[in-house]
């Protein structure tokens, strides 16, 4: 017996031994990206950054190369800092391999455990969900039916709401909350998308918004600060497990109600589906898929396949895409007007183009849009200097991989700086400078940007953002001279965050064009 434990003792400290010298020699041969050599015990390197990351992120990339690593507490972070390795991460086979997202704890509670599209990992759910997203809910198709409805009305409503706002104050100049009204559009925009409340279940056409898409801005707002405060969360596990400061019993609560009232929308679209088909007949009503919202169409797929598009599937795509579509287009709109109210000659350019292509005895539709180029440049060089997600999402590395050259383990979060990218003196002249005239007659052609992303987690809401800012931005400036409220310049500091806004709210003084009175009578 004692021989036994003899030999027993001795194996174990052979293969501890043996172990420790083994994964020794596996991290002595990783040859892991440059990067700062200091870092602080369990933090690691995330007490060096500062605020706003992608300024910081790229001051790194300057000094360590285009890709630089770092350790944000115990997990591996790789940065990527030039425009041709992210072409190399989002291409072949390392597109695939860096698929995953980070799930960080603080996240968990209001994702379906790590279930809704954006967050959820590579592989046959993100496959489906993305299907259903490009396929059914966002497709080119569907945005051309939604501009001509759903868009149209909220533009007209928004208008109208200006228009009479002007009106009413002194010098027919009225002073608005840009930042304010550009978000509760995109928010109402999307939430018609899911479900056309406005129509339905509500008469309020001279509202901000429907009662159900108030209802759900205020749980939306009321989640932000608590993920926020969750935040800390994902370093500091023991902040976590005392739960002090209550948020994540504030945040189960909320995000249970949230879930309860889209629960109630899919149910009165439901009755709504009902009702049609009761008086269409089963084989008409297929045809008013095209006008139904994501909810409803996302019913109808329930119909063929209910074990694959669950209730809970829908609860876990749907709201998922109204999140991430309403700040992003919002912020990116409130962007360009800040950038055209520091330079009214690029705005009165605008003007220009749209009056002589669209004319003063209407509003703009989509169809007027491929005869904007001058609008389209403004857009795509907002969205080159003020890429709505600077870092993208986070990506994570789901083997080990190398990026170029250098080895990369897996579970590394990987962190690509568009607002880096976009800003290279080598790709851009003057890249600081507010320039349309850059993407005029084809000029950017081969010049590489990627405010929506690049390769399979590439954003699917392009199409759609496109189209809103399109039209929106062409309306706000047929229809009205925008001013500065004084003579400083509009102040242009990012505030911190996953989606870059302005650290300033917005707003500006809004005055209805002469040569659009009889437009703006009618509305
Ligand atoms: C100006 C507006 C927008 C910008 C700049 C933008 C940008 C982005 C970016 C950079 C990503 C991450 C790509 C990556 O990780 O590689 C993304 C992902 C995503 N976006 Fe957008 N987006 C916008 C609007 C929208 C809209 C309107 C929707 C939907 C209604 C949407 C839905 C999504 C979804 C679901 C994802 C996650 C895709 C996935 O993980 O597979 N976005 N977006």
């Amino acid at each position: 017996m004692e021989r036994f434990y003899y030999v027993a003792v001795v194996t174990s400290v052979l293969l501890v031994l043996l172990h420790h010298f083994l994964t020794r020699r596996g991290k002595k041969q990783q040859r892991l990206p440059p990067g700062p050599r200091f870092a602080f015990p369990i933090l690691g390197h995330l007490p060096l950054l500062k605020k706003p990351l992608q300024t910081s992120l790229a001051d790194l990339v300057s000094r360590h190369g285009p890709v630089v690593h770092l350790r944000f507490g115990g997990r591996h972070a790789v940065v990527i800092g030039s425009a041709a390795l992210a072409k190399e991460c989002f291409s072949g086979e390392l597109d695939v391999a860096i698929a995953n997202r980070p799930h960080f704890p603080s996240a968990r509670e209001a994702s379906f455990d790590y279930s809704v599209l954006t967050v959820v990992n590579y592989g046959a759910l993100w496959r489906t969900m993305r299907r259903v997203a490009t396929v059914h809910l966002l497709s080119a198709h569907r945005v051309n039916i939604m501009s001509d409805t759903v868009i149209a009305r909220e533009l007209r409503a928004m208008v109208r709401r200006l228009a009479r706002a002007s009106a009413s104050a002194p010098g027919a100049a009225a002073r608005v909350e840009l930042k304010r009204r550009l978000f509760d559009l995109s928010h109402s925009v999307l939430m018609e998308i899911m479900a056309q409340t406005r129509n339905t279940y509500s008469d309020d056409a001279d509202e901000d918004m429907s009662k159900e898409a108030r209802e759900m801005k205020d749980i939306i707002e009321e989640i932000i600060p608590l993920v926020g405060v969750a935040n800390l969360w994902d370093y500091m596990p023991l902040l976590r497990w005392l739960d002090v400061y209550g948020a994540k019993r504030k945040l189960a609560d909320v995000v249970t109600r949230r879930n309860q009232f889209f629960d109630k929308m899919i149910d009165a679209e439901r009755q709504k589906l009902k009702q049609l088909e009761r008086k269409k007949g089963e084989a008409d009503a297929s045809d008013s898929d095209e006008k139904m919202g994501m909810i409803g169409v996302m019913l109808s797929l329930q119909k063929t396949e209910p074990d694959v598009y669950t209730d809970h599937f829908i609860n876990a795509l749907v709201p998922n895409l109204l999140g991430a579509g309403t700040e992003t287009t919002s912020t990116t709109m409130e962007w360009a007007m800040s950038l055209l109210l520091n330079h009214p000659d690029v705005l009165k350019k605008a003007q220009e183009e749209i009056d002589s292509n669209v004319g003063e005895g209407r509003l703009l539709d989509k169809n007027d849009l491929p005869r904007l180029p001058y609008l389209h440049c403004i857009i795509s060089e907002t969205l080159r200097l003020y890429p709505a997600a600077p870092m993208l999402l986070p990506h994570e590395a789901s083997t080990d991989c190398k990026i170029h050259g250098y080895d990369v383990p897996a579970g590394s979060m990987i962190l690509v700086n568009a607002y880096a990218i976009h800003r290279d003196p080598a790709t851009w002249e003057d890249p600081e400078e507010f320039r349309p005239e850059r993407f005029e007659h084809g000029r950017a052609e081969g010049k590489f940007m990627m405010p929506f992303g690049m390769g399979r987690r590439r954003c699917p809401g392009e199409n759609l953002a496109m189209r809103t800012m399109g039209l929106v931005l062409g309306a706000l400036l047929q229809c009205f001279d925008w001013t500065r409220i004084g003579d400083a310049e509009v102040d242009m500091a990012t505030a911190t965050g996953t989606i870059m806004s302005k650290a300033v709210p917005l707003e500006a003084l809004c005055k209805p064009r002469a040569n659009m009175s009889a437009v703006l009578q009618k509305i």
